[in-house]
């Protein structure tokens, strides 16, 4: 695959937008009509109820019974009756030498004297709630019948569903000298529930283990937040730095209260003032904190101070699809299909909202633990893009460059499904169709050359990637709308609601140990200090800082948490 993509846009070309017909109305989505795209699962028509914003088809809608931010307590006791996928034949498991193996019965009694392993014998469980994930081994029992007894807060700054997935790890391998083949751990089954934001209720029950057999016991109580502190820098632990992008740093960081992982992008003022960049990083924010989708990953908490602006993210841990592509120079295609079909929801609950994302890229697609897409960095994105708008700014990354913004006549929301074009077309080839070191002959093959395939590529792979990367944006496969591009042969195995539950198992589980691990980012960032520099750049005018007004998004001390995509300064409280 091609190196590492630089994003830009060009300074020469202000943010324009113009409208070519009569608009549909833009509409916030806590306000009037839905968004139009509503396929996407997140959003569904709510004019039969006559609502006032959209409802969801699960509850992951924000806007509807919208919780008092605080914390939410899981407690993930143990599991009975797991059953190993069939045609698994394990070896024999070592003889129980460990204190851990002890009875199940004796954990609660005895839990401090024992340690967590990770023997491979023992599931472990990944617990979720809003992208936050756990993973937790087994303090005991056995390997059916495992007792994990860990609790873990989670802080609530929307709803969302819990979710706990079990796995078994594979058994080390019997000839140690043979090359090691990455393989994905055995998933067992998990549990999927929507958990009671009520202040009274303490939920204590066994729940049926879904693709899979058994039950598992769960204990879950939410507490609202009771003060309204303020966010700042030092509520949170830098631990390592995970990336650098062309305005700051990307940190891994622990909430000092929860102990909960999460990924902090710092950006500095002056550094956005001096490049006219306020707009996309105000964008960025109001998109990551309006949008709840499962395949965008979703802000916590932003603050500020008088230099920098802070964005408090999920930290999603399997590293960027960019590392497993480079490590592994192409995907399988039924990998290729399920990551595409998931940035294909994630795009439309974006367009959905008309915003165009612009900067699709392996490198701003990052894999969660359990393997499913979390797309990062909003920073190009462009608000309030209706169906007939069409924009001008020349930016995204050459390699992904859609010949309308090459061109520079006026693009849509259709340069989009160019992108999900190149990338399938790189995920399957291993470079993007068009690449050229050179980037002028890049930009020449991008709008001239004949789009080939390599001879072992199937029909309906080819078919639709013709589609996709129609030069003609009016002709473009999705151009009328995404379900055109899902009802495409190539998807024809793709089930899109279980997909939007999240109910697919991914084809590939990236090997991460733990919240902490790092191990899927670049050392060159993880070998760093983490420290957050002192800048002395603290004399932006009154004016200037005028501008970041409504950055700051903390739910706990806002107290509510729906607002609106359309008012990027007004929302939030202006604290600084
Ligand atoms: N939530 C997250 N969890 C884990 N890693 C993240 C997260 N957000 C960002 N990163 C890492 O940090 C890198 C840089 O982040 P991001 O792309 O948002 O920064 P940027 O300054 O906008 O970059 P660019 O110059 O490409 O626009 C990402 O490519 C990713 O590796």
């Amino acid at each position: 695959m091609s190196a590492k993509m630089m994003t830009f846009w060009s300074l020469e070309n202000k943010e324009t937008t113009s409208t070519q017909s009569s608009l549909p109305p833009v509409v916030s989505p806590t306000q009037g009509t839905p968004p139009s795209s509503t396929s996407s699962g997140i959003v569904t028509p709510s004019g039969t109820s006559g609502s006032s914003g959209p409802t969801t088809t699960n509850a992951s809608n924000r806007n509807s019974l919208v919780p008092k931010a605080g914390v939410l307590i899981i407690r993930v006791c143990k599991a009975r009756n797991i059953a190993l996928p069939p045609n698994v034949k394990l070896p024999p498991i070592p003889s129980q030498p460990q204190q851990a193996q002890s009875d199940a019965m004796s954990q609660n009694r005895n839990r401090e004297s024992m340690t967590r392993k990770q023997f491979w014998w023992m599931p472990y469980a990944v617990v979720e709630f809003d992208k936050n994930e756990v993973v937790v081994d087994a303090l005991g029992g056995d390997t059916y019948n495992p007792v994990w007894q860990y609790r873990a807060h989670f802080d609530v700054s929307r709803e969302s569903e819990v979710s706990i997935s079990i796995f078994l790890r594979h058994p080390p391998n019997p000839e140690p000298s043979s090359p090691t083949v990455a393989t994905n751990d055995y998933y067992l089954g998990g549990v999927k529930l929507q958990p009671s934001f009520s202040e009274t209720k303490v939920e204590d029950q066994w729940y049926e283990i879904m693709g899979g057999q058994g039950s598992l016991h769960l204990q879950l109580a939410y507490k609202p937040s009771q003060q309204n502190t303020p966010m700042t820098f030092d509520s949170f632990e830098l631990l390592k730095v995970i990336g650098k992008g062309s305005f700051g740093k990307v940190y891994q960081v622990r909430k000092r209260d929860t102990n909960r992982i999460y990924a902090m992008k710092v950006i500095r003022k002056a550094h956005i003032i001096s490049r006219s960049e306020v707009t996309h990083t105000l964008a960025e924010r109001t998109v990551l904190a309006q949008i709840n989708n499962p395949f965008i990953v979703p802000l916590k908490f932003s603050f500020q101070t008088p230099e920098k602006l802070y964005l408090v993210l999920a930290f999603i841990n399997g590293g960027e699809l960019f590392h497993h592509l480079q490590m592994e120079g192409r995907f399988e295609d039924e990998r290729a299909k399920f990551y595409t079909a998931e940035l294909l929801c994630a795009l439309e609950c974006l367009h959905g909202f008309n915003v165009i994302y612009r900067d699709l890229k392996p490198e701003n697609i990052l894999i969660d633990y359990n393997g499913h897409i979390a797309l990062c960095d909003f920073g190009l994105c462009k608000l309030n893009m209706g169906e007939a708008e069409t924009t001008n700014t020349f930016c995204g990354t050459p390699e992904y460059l859609a010949p309308e913004l090459l061109m520079g006549t006026g693009y849509t929301k259709a340069v989009d499904w160019w992108t999900l074009g190149v990338l399938l077309y790189e995920m399957m080839t291993g470079l993007p169709p068009f690449y050229d070191e050179n980037t002028s002959e890049m930009y020449r093959k991008i709008l001239q050359d004949e789009l080939r395939f390599p001879d072992d590529m199937g029909e309906s792979a080819k078919s639709l990637l013709k589609g996709l990367l129609t030069r003609d944006p009016n002709t473009r496969l999705g151009n009328n709308g995404s379900q055109d591009i899902k009802s495409h042969p190539f998807f024809a195995s793709i089930d899109w609601r279980r997909l939007m539950q999240k109910k697919l198992q991914p084809p590939f589980k990236p090997s991460v140990e733990s919240a902490f691990d790092t191990s899927n980012f670049d050392e060159e960032f993880t070998s760093e200090v983490p420290l957050d520099s002192v800048v002395d750049d603290s004399h932006l005018s009154k004016t200037l800082q005028e501008q970041f007004k409504g950055f700051t998004y903390n739910p706990a001390s806002d107290g509510v948490m729906g607002e609106s995509l359309n008012t990027s300064e007004s929302v939030g409280s202006n604290r600084w």
